[in-house]
């Protein structure tokens, strides 16, 4: 049945119709009204349409969103959700006009690589955020929820602005408040470096890498280097997160695991190629992070910038 997008709550945006951005507007658009800006014409005049569908624990739900492309709009949202590849944030950047009329954006890209572009949006409420929700985009309008985590957001600039309407989140959709953006970024940044270019190249799920005493090893020995140039509270905690979160997502293929096996390009620019960048400005060698990185790029076929 096609639920009415929510009329009673805030006009929100959202940039990019992928796996992310479909799972937010299925959610955020049951109480709130929701656009979203797509980069092809053909996804927007579908979303517009049939609106957004939900799959979860095998049912559909579907709820109805505005959409457009995003080239040449003039976004007249209080607050934004870019939801991007990291790598893809370039060309939405270039459209910084386009941004005039947002209070608060909030950039939920993987890796740390993209901190330096937010520093044009710094006169706004600019808040980055950690998805830790499974999703799967299975065509242009429907989206899998895989795995219910969290959305945790913190801010960049300015305060959480018009974000904090959106409170604990939607039923099945949590989300929480952190007051430092560089913990929670490095936090993730360290369990992407080590699952997911190993899995990637390994050709496992994240579960092999614990179960096969020789890709643990290469786990650690990953790790260690990581740990080495990115500011860690704890390394002791940070590498028993990388377990737990290995052994949670033991089932799962990571998402650079499926970025090459279907041909596409992957974030490890934003994710090995940051941290490779700290190890510069600190002289440090990082021969097993160069290695890997190397080879990541290597089956990509991309251009090494990182
Ligand atoms: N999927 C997941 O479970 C998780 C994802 N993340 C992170 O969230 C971010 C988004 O991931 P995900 O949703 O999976 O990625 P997807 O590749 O599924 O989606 C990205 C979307 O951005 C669109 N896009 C690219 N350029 C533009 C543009 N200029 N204007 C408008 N739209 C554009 C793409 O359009 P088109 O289809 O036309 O190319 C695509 O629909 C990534 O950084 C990822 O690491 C984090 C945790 C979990
Ligand atoms: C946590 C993990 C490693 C789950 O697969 C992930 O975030 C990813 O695949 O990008």
């Amino acid at each position: 049945m096609l639920q009415e997008s929510g009329g009673e709550g805030l006009n929100i945006g959202i940039v990019g119709g992928g796996a992310i951005g479909l799972l937010l507007a299925a959610y955020l658009g049951r109480r709130h009204g929701v656009t979203v800006y797509t980069r092809r014409p053909s996804q927007a005049r579908q979303l517009a349409e049939h609106g957004v569908a939900l799959k979860k624990d095998g049912e559909t739900s579907v709820v109805a969103v505005r959409a457009q492309p995003f080239a040449g709009a003039e976004l007249d949202e209080p607050l934004v959700f870019v939801t991007v590849k990291q790598y893809d944030l370039a060309s939405v950047c270039a459209q910084i006009d386009a941004f005039r009329r947002v209070r608060t954006l909030v950039f939920l890209q993987n890796g740390m690589g993209h901190l330096e572009q937010l520093t044009m949006f710094a006169d706004k409420n600019v808040l980055v955020g950690v998805v830790e929700h499974g999703a799967m985009k299975l065509d242009d309008r429907t989206v899998a929820h895989t795995g219910v985590g969290k959305l945790t957001l913190a801010s960049r600039y300015g305060s959480f602005g018009d974000a904090r309407e959106l409170r604990e989140g939607e039923r099945g959709f949590p989300i929480e408040w952190a007051d430092d953006w560089e913990r929670i970024l490095v936090d993730k940044l360290v369990v992407n470096a080590v699952i997911n270019p190993l899995t990637a190249l390994l050709q496992v799920k994240n579960g092999a890498l614990l179960e096969t005493a020789p890709y643990r090893d290469m786990m650690r020995q990953l790790f260690d280097e990581v740990q080495n140039v990115l500011p860690l509270e704890d390394a002791n905690r940070a590498w028993e997160r990388v377990v737990r979160i290995c052994r949670k997502t033991a089932d799962n293929y990571s998402s650079m695991y499926m970025d090459l096996a279907n041909g596409r390009r992957t974030e490890i620019d934003a994710i090995l190629g940051y941290v490779l960048k700290q190890g510069e400005a600190r002289g440090a060698m990082l021969p097993v992070v160069r290695f890997v990185f190397c080879a990541v790029k290597g089956k990509e076929g991309g251009e090494m910038d990182g």
